[in-house]
Formats: C-alpha cells, sequence, structure tokens
C-alpha cells in the first residue's frame, strides 16, 4: 500500500502538532513540537522534527499534506521563498497607521481595517527600510506549505481573508489594490486545492514519498472547526486554545470591524466569528497545565465566583470588542488560587458568551450548541460554566486538536468544504 495516508500540521501559538490518518479518518499518528512561533526558523525545524518524528512505515505511506497555521501572522520573502522580514503575528498591532489608512477605502466594517489584520501588516513591513526586494507576502500556513512544494506566492481563502481579499467574488479588490503593495499579494485557491508535489530533494530530506500531494491549508481556528465535525448552521465551534476564537456556521456572513467581527468563506456557507487575546495563554501566566487540572477539579462550577475578570495576557482586545488600549482586569486576586482560577475562567467564558450574542445580533445564525476544542476543551469544569453562560448545549468536541482537522483537508481536497 502507498500514499493511502494523510498528515495535518498545525502551527499554533504554543507549539505544533502532526496527525496521520487513513481514509476513514482514524488516526494512526501524533506528533508534538515545541517552537518559537515568532522565529521562521524555528517553524521550518518544528515541521522537520513532526516529521521525523512519525514512524517510518507510515511517513512512506503518505498521499498529501496540509498545514494550518496561525491566522493574520504574515512576513515577506523573496521570490525564492526566503524570509527578508520576520513574522509579524496575528495579535501584533503596531500597524495602527496603516489601518486607518485602508479605512477610508475598505468597505465599512471590513476585517482588514484592523490594525491586527493582515493587510495593516503588510503595509507596515513594506515601509521598512530593506524590503524594496521583497516579491510575496505570506502568512505562516502557506509559507510553510511553499517550504514544501518548492512555489511560493500561493495562499488559500482562509489565511488570504485579513489580506482583504473578497472570499464571497474570490477576488482581490480595487482597493487592496490600490494600497501600493498589491505585487506582493499571492494568487489565491481554495483551501484543499493541490498546490503541487514535494520535489525530490524535499521528499529525500523529509524520507516521505516524493509524489506526494501539498494541497492548500486553512488558520489555526478553522482547522480546529474542521476538526470538530460541525455541520449545521447554528453549531459554534470555541477554540480555547492560547488564543479564545468562535466560529459558528452561518448561512449568512457577517461583519464589523468595531467588534472585530468577520467571516471566513465555508464553501457555500460562512463561518461568522472573531478571536479575542483572552483564552489559555492568560490562564498559563499564573499556573501551569498541571495545577490548572488540580484547581479546577475544586471548582463548584454552578455557583457564580462573585469576580468580574476580563482576563487578558496584556493590554489590547480584537474581540467582541476591538480595542487595542483595553487593559486586564484580573483584580482583586483572592488569596484562594481555586477561587482566583474560578474567577479567571468565569471571566474568559463571559467573553465567550458576549461574542456569540455579538455574532448572532450581526445577523449570523441562532446559536444552537458549542463543541469545544484546543486545550481547553479537557477541562470539565469550565465546560459546566461555560454551558451555564452560553444557555445552549456545550460538548467537547470528537476531535479537539486542529491538526486533525488540517489531515481531514489533506485527505479530502476541495470535497471538505464542497
Ligand atoms: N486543564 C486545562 N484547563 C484549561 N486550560 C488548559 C488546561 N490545560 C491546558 N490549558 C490551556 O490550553 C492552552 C494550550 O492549548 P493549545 O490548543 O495547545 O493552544 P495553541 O495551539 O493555541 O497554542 C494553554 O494556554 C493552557 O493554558
Ligand atoms: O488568535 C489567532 C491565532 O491564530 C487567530 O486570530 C484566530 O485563530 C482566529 O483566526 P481565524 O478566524 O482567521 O481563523
Amino acid at each position: 500500500m502507498s500514499n493511502d495516508l494523510f498528515l495535518g500540521l498545525d502551527f499554533g501559538t504554543s507549539g505544533a502538532r502532526a496527525c496521520v490518518i487513513d481514509e476513514g479518518g482514524r488516526v494512526l499518528a501524533r506528533a508534538h513540537a515545541l517552537y518559537d512561533v515568532h522565529e521562521w526558523m524555528s517553524w521550518l525545524k518544528a515541521l522537520a522534527w513532526l516529521v521525523a518524528e512519525l514512524p517510518r512505515n507510515l511517513r512512506h505511506r503518505l498521499g498529501a499534506i496540509a498545514v494550518a497555521g496561525t491566522s493574520g501572522t504574515v512576513l515577506l520573502t523573496d521570490a525564492t521563498n526566503r524570509p527578508i522580514t520576520a513574522p509579524l503575528l496575528y495579535n501584533d498591532d503596531r500597524a495602527q497607521d496603516e489601518a486607518a489608512r485602508i479605512r477610508a477605502v475598505a468597505p465599512a466594517g471590513h476585517v482588514a481595517a484592523m490594525a491586527t489584520s493582515g493587510l495593516a501588516k503588510l503595509m507596515w513591513l513594506r515601509a521598512q527600510p530593506g524590503t524594496a526586494r521583497a516579491r510575496y507576502c505570506t502568512d505562516q500556513a502557506s509559507w510553510l506549505a511553499a517550504m514544501l512544494t518548492g512555489r511560493p506566492g500561493l495562499s488559500d481563502y482562509h489565511n488570504a481573508l485579513k489580506l482583504g481579499y473578497d472570499v464571497e467574488h474570490l477576488t482581490w479588490p480595487d482597493w487592496v489594490r490600490g494600497l501600493g503593495i498589491a505585487s506582493l499579494l499571492p494568487r489565491v485557491v481554495a483551501p484543499g486545492e493541490t498546490l503541487g508535489m514535494v520535489p525530490l530533494e524535499v521528499a529525500v530530506k523529509l524520507d516521505i514519498p516524493d509524489d506526494c500531494l501539498v494541497r492548500a491549508g486553512t488558520t489555526d481556528s478553522i482547522a480546529a472547526f474542521i476538526a470538530a465535525g460541525a455541520s449545521e448552521n447554528g453549531d459554534g465551534v470555541t477554540s480555547l486554545g492560547s488564543t479564545l476564537a468562535l466560529k459558528l456556521l452561518s448561512a449568512h456572513p457577517v461583519q464589523d470591524a468595531a467588534s472585530g467581527v468577520y467571516s471566513h468563506r465555508y464553501g457555500s456557507r460562512w463561518l461568522a466569528g472573531g478571536a479575542s487575546n483572552s483564552g489559555g495563554a492568560v490562564l498559563r501566566q499564573f499556573f501551569d497545565d498541571r495545577r490548572l487540572a488540580e484547581l479546577s477539579e475544586k471548582i463548584d462550577p454552578n455557583i457564580p465566583s462573585g469576580l468580574d475578570y476580563y482576563p487578558l495576557p496584556a493590554p489590547g482586545e480584537r474581540f467582541p470588542v476591538n480595542d487595542p488600549g483595553l487593559l486586564p482586569r484580573m483584580d482583586p486576586r483572592p488569596e484562594d488560587d481555586v477561587r482566583f482560577l474560578h474567577g479567571l475562567l468565569e471571566g474568559i467564558a463571559r467573553i465567550e458568551a458576549e461574542g456569540y450574542r455579538r455574532l448572532v445580533a450581526l445577523g449570523a445564525s441562532p446559536l444552537k450548541r458549542v463543541y469545544t476544542t484546543g486545550g481547553g476543551a479537557r477541562n470539565a469544569a469550565w465546560t459546566a460554566i461555560r454551558a451555564r453562560l452560553l444557555e445552549v448545549p456545550v460538548t467537547a468536541a470528537r476531535h479537539t486538536e486542529a491538526a486533525y482537522g488540517a489531515a481531514r483537508l489533506a485527505q479530502q481536497g476541495t470535497r471538505l468544504l464542497a
């Protein structure tokens, strides 16, 4: 048997993961690597490490690979895909002036008008000295896919949304082209479309088949959505990773830059959503994963904590309010760590509930149920707190890892979103 297995790679904020599945969607292998999301060299090392970690007999049967990456993380490369800038991360909001220029020409409420958008960062990067030889603007997943195919300059319509790509008409709109960065924009294809085959030298280096396909990828939280297996309008998927990302399967797209709301195209439907800077990264500032699990077991989720927190790892919020100056609110800290954690989990759950309310108020399909993915999905007390505040059933998704969603994309290609 050959080429009958599929590899999904997920590059998240705090780690990278690999997942190998067969035609039936059965997981045959997983791997995990710590890496530095700020360093492209570390992305590459993590990719090589993850592939090397897979059992050799499975590696030799890979038929297709797809990569998911942090959304809105951009960098500039030369014509050979070599980076000529460091990546600017998804939550980097230095491009305030550029966002104001975008606001003047973009349709009202467009996600690209946020200072954290890929487009604002692209304009900021392009204005830096030494970038005149830049040939492409790329994102984390597309850059890694291009390292696998040797073909730069391609992206998918999920990763391209925050660069201003018109996902309704599948084109770069004139208002984006008019911003002086048109020559750097990638050609955009559907997630899952075949980008190319792994060339021989890459295949030899990674010890994988030289006819293994590379399919266009997606963002980390859309990969998590795919993993969750949600299928009905009104199904929500909350990624409780380092950040808190919400996706609501909807018949209609909605957008509102003031509250950080945007809609990804999902075949003929839409993923209405937004991403808060709150999430597991704040919890990690206080507790390691073991302590989190221990303390969580002692929380009574049926009673309110009595604390009114807005947990953020640093000043600045994107959704459900887009406010670069918003300050974290995590005072007063009680002596009892169980109560403190209770307050933090409840605070994040309130942000989630407000987020879904905002999406529905803007016209997305009404919320029916919520699946959870990411590191926070395993926390039963948190799940109960969230169900109380969301007022709909909340369950852990059957597959909670974005890498599994990326593997599904590798396996099914464009059929997945059809
Ligand atoms: N038991 C737990 N309860 C709540 N959060 C947890 C628990 N265990 C881990 N986490 C959180 O999950 C996050 C990591 O999840 P993960 O999905 O790997 O994130 P990402 O891919 O965004 O880096 C960490 O920030 C951590 O705080
Ligand atoms: O916090 C993030 C890290 O990637 C992203 O902003 C989040 O995943 C949501 O992005 P998208 O909705 O475009 O998938």
